[in-house]
């Protein structure tokens, strides 16, 4: 359970005097804990002299009379609120009351709080709120409780409408004792990525914390929730802004919280929240829960601002001056500003102008419908494991591809929410675009770059296109889709493996350009992390790599094996699958490494490249073998492919034995694996391929 000290140095100046002097794990192990902590704790008591912002807020719309109905209301609401959110699972929001008397509330406790320190928080936190704002028709507050809790009451509804301002930002005020540089990135694939993951919760809780290791053997960790009533949309991007406005509030400090009255941001270098075997902690990985008796220990010191009040605290904070310490510490607050951008030079949008875009985003079901011709199967361009795609026209004369989620499956449900949110922020040449998506009518619709080309795939298994394939066009699809995958791993906002790489989902523009596409199965990945393991395999048999297969591992290098795959099929002009189908049991990757190891690795090319260059040619069979190996941390990472590719003059390591399943061997190994695996659901595609969903029982340990 978390200590009340924990909260105090954010809080309440009582109890940073309270601030017990145990050593915090994170500190540098050579350095006396007090002295580290000395100047600190200085620096927090002078920051809290000059005064706290309340927990609560009072709105400026209208006040009603003492004795009037709405007071009645108002008390009746507030003061049952924490017994019929014991009742509700730490989540209620209700109304009381008639016509223009009606008072609507909401209220939810942090993930990891028990039902005993939520119903404290918010007893303590509605009756806070009826003393300080006495006659104000709206208000809320974070509750001074630890966790801290939300109340928010209006006499307008505030079910699913996000509220993002005022925020309140605290900081810690020790400094990140490590290359800042080399600390961004993975500060911000931790949050982001619990941000993503806090929005795809449910309606009952959003709410994802996390926690990842550092280089310098501290350990940094997170935790985001909002308010479960906002939509998945609205959740990421009220945590989009609690991030973005702590980086400009407080970067370089080494831990912070920014709260608002929809959504609430924490990180530290110490475990600040609990996790319980069966809460939401436990089930989420990377980054792993901390254990439960796991104490939490209060951070060395903190200090408060006030985000919307940021200026005002800088101005006391200034008054109170005569303090060396604060004149730096203000110089630095405002120092904060200007260094977000130009430490995050690729941080393209902010989280403000992502909501901006979610929102330009909408179409109407109407707008399809007339694009599309009413699903009329003239326009249909193919189908995949969870819908159709349609091509259409819109209005302003534009060419789309529209994708139609099956209606029933909820899987389906979970690949448009990926979809969405990761397509939304990503921007390559080689990506697929998302123009839209459409919510209205039961319907998920995206409504994305429209490929004239279709699918390499088309292409490959087509022996009269591909005639149009010479090497020139294969070796740049080869390289658009090396860069593509480049970007997904190592350049866009977000770590991503892709996870169902193959030429289906490489779509070919009016150039022949490749385009990347169907993100439903992608996976947010943390930096520091190289492999993940999974319990839901889904993939294409003759694509996924075997270790992912057989033990649910991801990294990026399965994708770097299906990738290898893919370019195989390019230079032969064969599909993976083929070999299997046509009575030969050997498979694309064994015919590959049998004439590489015989010397006679044109046997493997498509004879419609005879007299193409020949150098080229074999340096890509090189890397797609090098792609392919079985040991996993042999397989080359995309940059070093993109180089390899770029340049002739490169030496590529020799490579070893690539590993592959066959079909038969993959449904062979989960129907008789006895591990109590469920038996794949499968899509069968015309070619012969395979999708595979599967949930597997693995060792988490
Ligand atoms: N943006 C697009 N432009 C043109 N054609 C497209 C576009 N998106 C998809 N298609 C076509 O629709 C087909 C189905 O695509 P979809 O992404 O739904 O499934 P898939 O990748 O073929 O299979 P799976 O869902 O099993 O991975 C593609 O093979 C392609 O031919």
């Amino acid at each position: 359970m978390i200590s009340t000290e924990d909260h105090s140095c954010f809080s309440s100046s009582t109890t940073v005097m309270k601030q017990p002097a145990t050593p915090m794990s994170v500190q540098p192990p050579s350095t006396p804990p007090f002295l580290l902590r000395l100047p600190s704790v200085l620096l927090c008591l002078h920051i809290l002299t000059f005064g706290l912002s309340d927990a609560q807020h009072c709105y400026d719309i209208g006040n009603f009379t003492a004795a009037g109905n709405y007071a009645k209301n108002r008390e009746l609401v507030l003061s049952s609120l924490a017994s019929d959110m014991a009742s509700n699972g730490g989540f209620y929001s209700g109304k009381v009351g008639k016509g223009s008397d009606v008072v609507y509330v909401l209220g939810f406790c942090r993930g990891d709080s028990s039902n005993d320190t939520c119903f404290k928080c918010i007893s303590s936190a509605a009756e806070d709120l009826m003393i300080k704002c006495p006659t104000q028709k709206a208000a809320f507050s974070w509750g001074t409780g630890n966790p801290p809790c939300i109340i928010r009451y209006s006499n307008v509804p505030i079910y699913g409408v996000k509220q993002t301002s005022p925020a309140q930002m605290l900081y810690n005020t020790g400094h990140v004792q490590m290359d800042q540089d080399e600390f961004d990135p993975i500060w911000r694939n931790l949050t982001e990525e619990l941000a993503v993951r806090a929005s795809m919760g449910t309606s009952k809780l959003k709410f994802a914390a996390g926690r990842t290791s550092l280089p310098n053997f501290q350990t940094m960790f997170a935790l985001l929730q909002c308010s479960p009533d906002l939509s998945s949309l609205d959740c990421q991007s009220c945590l989009w802004e609690c991030i973005d406005g702590y980086q400009q509030c407080c970067h370089g400090y080494q831990g912070g919280v920014v709260q608002k009255p929809s959504c609430i941001f924490r990180w530290d270098l110490y475990p600040f929240f609990v996790s319980k075997p069966g809460n939401p902690l436990s089930s989420l990985s990377p980054p792993t829960a901390v254990a439960e008796d796991d104490p939490p220990t209060p951070p060395p010191a903190n200090a408060q601002v006030t985000c919307g009040n940021i200026l005002k605290s800088l101005r006391i904070a200034v008054a109170v001056a005569g303090s060396a310490v604060l004149v730096v510490m203000v110089i630095v607050s405002a120092h904060c500003f200007i260094r977000r951008r130009r430490s995050n030079p690729w941080m393209v949008l902010s989280a403000k102008e992502e909501v901006e875009i979610a929102e330009n985003l909408k179409f109407k079901i109407s707008e399809i419908m007339d694009a599309i011709n009413f699903f009329s199967e003239a326009n249909k361009l193919g189908e995949g494991g969870f819908g159709k795609v349609y091509r259409g026209k819109l209005e302003n004369g534009k060419y789309i591809a529209v994708k139609r989620l099956e209606r029933c499956s909820n899987q389906g449900q979970q690949h448009f929410k990926n979809e969405v949110t990761l397509l939304v922020r990503l921007q390559h040449n080689n990506l697929i675009k998302l123009h839209g998506y459409c919510l209205e009518e039961g319907e998920r619709i995206l409504i994305l770059e429209f490929a004239p080309n279709a699918s390499l795939d088309g292409f490959i298994s087509d022996s009269i296109k591909r005639v149009f394939l010479s090497w020139e066009r294969r070796f740049s699809i080869i390289r658009g889709i090396a860069r593509g995958l480049l970007y997904l791993h190592e350049d866009s906002r977000l770590r991503i493996i892709h996870r169902d790489l193959k030429p289906s989902n490489a779509l070919l523009d009016d150039n022949m350009n490749p385009k990347i596409s169907d993100f439903g199965t992608a996976r947010l990945f943390v930096l520091d992390q190289s492999i993940e393991k999974t319990a839901h395999i889904e993939g294409t048999s003759g694509y996924m790599a075997p270790e992912y297969v057989k033990h649910g591992e991801i990294s990026v290098k399965t994708d770097v094996y299906s990738f290898g795959v893919v370019v195989l099929e390019i230079i032969s002009g064969k599909k993976s699958s083929y070999f299997s189908r046509s009575g030969n049991s050997e498979h694309l990757l064994g015919y590959a490494w049998k004439n590489w190891r015989k010397g006679t690795p044109f046997r493997l090319v498509d004879p419609m490249l005879n007299g193409s260059a020949t150098s080229e040619l074999l340096r890509c069979i090189h890397i797609a073998l090098l792609c392919v190996q079985e040991n996993v941390a042999r397989r080359p990472t995309m940059g070093s492919v993109v180089l390899m590719l770029g340049s002739q003059s490169t030496t590529l390591p020799m490579p070893t034995r690539p590993a592959y399943l066959t079909d038969a061997s993959v449904r062979g190994m989960w129907t008789s694996s006895g591990n109590g695996s469920p038996p794949p659901s499968t899509n069968e595609a015309q070619d012969g391929s395979t999708s595979y969903m599967i949930s597997l029982s693995i060792d988490r340990s």
